[in-house]
């Protein structure tokens, strides 16, 4: 066995709650959002995490998810590194739009496609496939050593995002991965072994 690794989607946004295609757009944590990332660090308290290094992506709803989570654990100075390799999906021409206008205008079907399948993009924006292709190689080069020297690692991302993470890990295929959900602000734990595949998965739920 080697160490940790936490994965967390961030709380609630203020577009989550207006139903808006978000992407790389950058709307802050809605009153819910603020207290689902300080519940979320309860219970990785409650758990006795200690957290060596934490990652999170240049977008505000993710470090102010970050941040109560660290402030919960009483490690407000941890080191954290911000990138953008770990944004949530650019959605191109759909951020800003309403999802069930876009229902209405593309149609139910087509929507899903864009939103959960693994290779096919949104109008001027990433699939899954592509945001995998930022998200995976970060995590190999900059997080996955941290674990593997048996470190304690907190990610606090976006709902695709990490689902691009998950797939890896998980080993799901193109197919599987349309029927993964993340919700916000639920840690996922998982132990990994000295080989980097996973031993153990832990879903916190409240
Ligand atoms: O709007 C977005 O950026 C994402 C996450 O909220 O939405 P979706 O659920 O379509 O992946």
């Amino acid at each position: 066995m080697s160490g940790t690794l936490v994965l967390v989607r961030h709380g609630q946004s203020e577009w989550n709650l207006k139903n808006l295609f978000t992407g790389w757009r950058d709307p802050g944590l809605t009153e819910l959002g603020h207290e689902e990332a300080i519940d979320a660090g309860k219970r990785l308290k409650a758990k006795g995490l200690k957290f060596d290094i934490a990652y999170t992506s240049v977008l505000s709803r993710a470090q102010a998810t970050l941040q109560h989570i660290l402030e919960e654990v009483d490690q407000t100075g941890l080191e954290t590194i911000r990138d953008q390799a770990l944004n949530e999906r650019d959605y191109g021409d759909l951020a800003g739009l309403n999802k069930d206008d876009a229902r209405a205008k593309w149609g139910e079907e087509q929507v899903h496609i864009w939103r959960r399948s693994y290779d096919i993009s949104p109008p001027g924006g990433e699939s899954l496939r592509d945001t995998g292709a930022r998200v995976w190689p970060y995590y190999l080069h900059e997080v996955q050593p941290h674990v593997l020297r048996g470190e304690t690692v907190l990610v606090a991302a976006h709902g695709n995002s990490l689902r691009a993470l998950i797939m890896a890990l998980d080993g799901l295929t193109g197919e599987e991965i349309v029927a993964q959900e993340l919700a916000t602000g639920v840690p996922i734990i998982y132990k990994l072994n000295a080989d980097s595949t996973v031993a153990s998965k832990e879903v916190l739920e409240g």
